[in-house]
């Protein structure tokens, strides 16, 4: 509905494409009759947009990939109960309703879209998601992969490195109004999982520069920060940092309200940490709230994150692993250091051995004194808020603990007593505070990521965590679709089958990384046959 209603969506009017020239649309605009308070009375305004906006979807075309078969060669060989089966095939043609093709109109006229041109099929997340994501197209490929269909996670691939040869990194999503920031880094990850079934050197020959700019963008200011340990020896490590400090086009009604009543300046810096917690993909989360229920004390760009580091230590591997398939000694070795220099850092700035876990780091933006190898460059005082949120795991994952290390067993022991190992999946926190980014929600990503990282620990109990969850999990999901009959963007982690919630808009559905991690978690784990799928109580 229009007019701020409970259905109001400012996403949807920044994403529809213009009918005439920008100039043209903006004269029509102003010379639009306004109420006495300036406001535009809501009929007037809807008749404008019919006549000067073409339909929201007009720019995109529905695309089947000729990778997609019915049914796939080999599909999920584990899965043998045939409840499973059907379920999983109806996840796989969803794929179709994913695919798009980007109209050539949006190449030619960009000033009427903003929605950015890309060569090959889109694999759009679902519902007012309309356009690709960056982090969710790694479940997304992972999900494709089992579906049989790697030319299209390939052509997935290539449009992110389009985007990021067009910008010098990967950005948030394929709007113009995303071109700000970056997201979650995980192509490297996507190109392993890629690399690991097709073994084509040719796409590692081609992604190794990308990956190169990508990581310098990681890793220059202000993304890079320097922080001193206990020791007093200097570390690097990177935060999110968005190049934004206005209201988010595609949330600015809520942004503004957000931001009432502030004087400018600091108006102009809660914006900027709102864009920076959209870079981090928890867009948004207590995890970076001065005041953990109040959104108004954002602190995003002053907290070096547990995850971003542990992405980019895997980023860093990966390189290295890249570079020695290609032969290419330099910049193996130089990897193979900014690695065991990033997991130095980790493990003295972020770790706790008492908790067994990592927590985020906050910079202190009035302590902080210049480095000694560079007079010019700030060094920050940094305290751990020591917090319970899944990413405290994620390092776990990303394997910045050797193999064989006698931590693992300590990670292990400390999610499973943490809380947020619930009947339906992982919480992302123990807080409630209505973001979507909090307890009680359970996110597709994250859920994987845990079990990714249990499964590889070495640790039994570990193991043996991953194998339930990803039952628990998989349970949760069939129930809800069964209820709703779609695949959701988050679910609710205390109760078999129930919805998630909270949060800026709607809850979403769709949805392409959901889709991605049933999928694999499937190949991974399999289904026998005599087990049922329905939650344990509806029995
Ligand atoms: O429109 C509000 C915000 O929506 C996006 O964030 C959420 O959806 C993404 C797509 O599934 C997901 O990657 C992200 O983790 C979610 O929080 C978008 O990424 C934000 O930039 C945007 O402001």
């Amino acid at each position: 509905s229009f007019g701020g209603g409970p259905d109001f969506d400012p996403k949807y009017y920044v994403d529809i494409p213009l009918r005439y020239s920008l100039n043209e649309t903006a004269r029509a605009f102003d010379a639009l009759p306004r109420l006495q308070n300036n406001t535009i009375p809501p009929r007037v305004l809807e008749q404008f947009l019919s006549q000067y906006f073409e339909l929201a979807d007009s720019n995109v075309i529905a695309d089947a990939p000729k990778d997609f078969n019915r049914i796939p060669q080999n599909f999920l060989p584990l899965v043998h109960n045939p409840q499973v089966r059907k379920w999983a095939l109806q996840i796989h043609e969803l794929w179709l309703e994913l695919s798009r093709k980007i109209s050539p109109s949006v190449a030619m006229n960009p000033n009427k879209n903003t929605l950015l041109p890309l060569n090959n099929t889109v694999l759009v997340p679902g519902a007012r998601f309309r356009e690709v994501y960056y982090w969710d197209s790694y479940w997304v490929i992972k999900g494709l992969l089992v579906s049989g269909m790697t030319d299209t996670a390939k052509g997935v691939i290539e449009n992110l490195m389009e985007l990021a040869e067009r910008y010098g990194f990967v950005p948030n999503g394929a709007r113009i109004y995303y071109e700000n920031r970056s997201q979650t880094p995980l192509l490297s990850m996507m190109i392993r999982a890629v690399y690991e079934k097709t073994h084509d050197k040719a796409l590692l020959k081609r992604a190794l520069p990308i990956l190169l700019r990508e990581h310098a963008f990681w890793t220059s200011e202000p993304h890079e920060v320097r922080v001193r340990d206990k020791n007093g020896d200097e570390h690097r490590l990177s935060r999110f940092w968005a190049h934004w400090n206005s209201p988010r086009p595609e949330s600015f009604t809520i942004d503004t309200h957000v931001a009432r009543g502030m004087n400018k300046s600091r108006a102009a810096q809660l914006y900027h940490d709102i864009a920076t917690a959209a870079e981090s993909g928890w867009d948004f989360s207590s995890r970076w709230m001065e005041d953990q229920q109040n959104l108004r004390t954002l602190r995003t760009s002053m907290i070096i994150p547990v995850d971003l580091n542990a992405f980019l230590f895997q980023m860093e591997k990966n390189v290295e692993y890249f570079a020695s398939i290609l032969g290419n000694q330099t910049i193996q070795t130089q990897f193979a250091s900014a690695a065991s220099d990033r997991q130095r850092a980790i493990q003295r700035i972020l770790w706790s051995r008492k908790r067994g876990q990592w927590f985020d780091a906050w910079l202190s933006p009035n302590g902080c004194s210049f480095s000694e190898n560079d007079n010019k460059t700030i060094v920050y005082e940094w305290k751990q808020k020591r917090l319970t949120y899944a990413s405290n795991f994620v390092p776990l994952w990303a394997g910045v603990l050797p193999k064989g290390d006698p931590r693992r067993a300590l990670v292990v022991e400390a999610l499973n007593k943490s809380g947020l190992v619930l009947p339906a999946g992982i919480a992302t926190s123990l807080r409630n505070t209505g973001q979507q980014w909090d307890f009680p929600n359970a996110w597709a990503p994250l859920v994987d990521m845990v079990i990714e990282g249990l499964d590889a620990s070495g640790i039994p109990r570990g193991k043996m965590m991953a194998k339930a969850i990803s039952q628990s999990w998989i349970r949760s999901n069939y129930e809800a679709y069964h209820q709703v009959g779609k695949m959701l963007e988050k679910y609710d982690a205390t109760s078999c089958g129930k919805i998630g919630g909270g949060g800026e808009y709607n809850l979403q559905t769709g949805f392409g990384w959901s889709n991605g991690v049933v999928l694999s978690l499937l190949q991974k784990y399999g289904w026998p046959a005599d087990k049922p799928l329905f939650c344990p109580d509806a029995l």
